[in-house]
């Protein structure tokens, strides 16, 4: 597989603090890849650095990207006050695409709405974000995310707290967005999704402990080491889908 982004000796984090250190990654073009790892293990960061909100203290991130990468950032880290329909929202998506007078062309309404169609919230388009529930908002920053159409689209968390349904859309959108050329990077906590992906990166404490396909990545033993899994857990057979430890 062609290499879209590569780290190398990346050390990166916040004022006082490393979180990645000498942290060297491929992500694969035209490929999902899951980031796993347990709570404070740097999979946010990594997400930033991907997308160049959070800056490189060291090391070297090499793009071979030619459009800004799409963050769809967690669902509780946008305002439930902003005064924003699903429709105002998705469309923000447009606006890097935009010219000087960042008029809308049809082309970029008509994948605004394609983007809600396939995120199954047209119907929702006049609604305000606030006024939706959780997994509906959660459609519309995945769809706002889509609209972009980056050759990059990292996503943090993007189906948790959705019902399985909801979360199979989202996982099939994904793997769409993938098959039509783009390099998606989601973190997840949802090993069975992880192990859906085409290729995975497993972290601890700010380094890579894996990197390669899911099914050589999400071993038991892995997972056991990093405190994914309780102790005792019987390891997966290799190819055999590993259920979520929630909590
Ligand atoms: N804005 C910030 N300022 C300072 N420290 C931060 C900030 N954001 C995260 N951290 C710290 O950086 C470390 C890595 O956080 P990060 O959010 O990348 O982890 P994560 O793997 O995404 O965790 P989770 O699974 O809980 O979302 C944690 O110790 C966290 O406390």
């Amino acid at each position: 597989m062609k290499q879209q982004v590569t780290l190398d000796e990346v050390s990166a984090g916040y004022a006082g603090r490393t979180v990645l250190s000498r942290f060297s990654a491929r992500i694969p073009g035209s490929a999902t890849t899951a980031v796993v790892g347990p709570n404070g293990s740097g999979k946010s960061t990594l997400l930033g650095v991907l997308a160049g909100v959070i800056p490189v203290r060291a090391g070297t991130v090499t793009h071979r990207t030619s459009t800004r990468p799409a963050l769809v950032a967690q669902r509780s880290t946008v305002s439930d006050a902003l005064p924003v329909t699903v429709r105002d929202t998705v469309t923000m998506g447009r606006w890097e695409r935009l010219g000087l007078l960042g008029r809308m062309s049809s082309r970029d309404r008509s994948v605004v709405e394609a983007c809600m169609d396939r995120l199954g919230i047209g119907e929702l388009a006049e609604r305000r974000l606030g006024e939706l529930s959780g997994g509906q908002r959660q459609r519309a920053l995945v769809a706002q995310g889509l609209a972009q159409e980056a050759d990059l689209l990292l996503l943090d968390e993007p189906t948790a707290g959705l019902d399985p349904e909801a979360q199979r859309l989202i996982t099939e959108v994904l793997g769409e967005a993938a098959a039509e050329g783009a390099t998606v990077v989601h973190v997840t906590h949802d090993l069975a999704a992880a192990g859906r992906a085409d290729h995975c990166l497993l972290l601890h404490a700010g380094r890579p402990v894996g990197d390669g396909p899911p099914h050589e990545v999400l071993t038991g033993e892995a997972l056991e080491r990093v405190g994914e899994l309780p102790r005792q857990t019987r390891p997966p057979a290799v190819g055999e889908q590993v259920d979520a430890p929630r909590g």
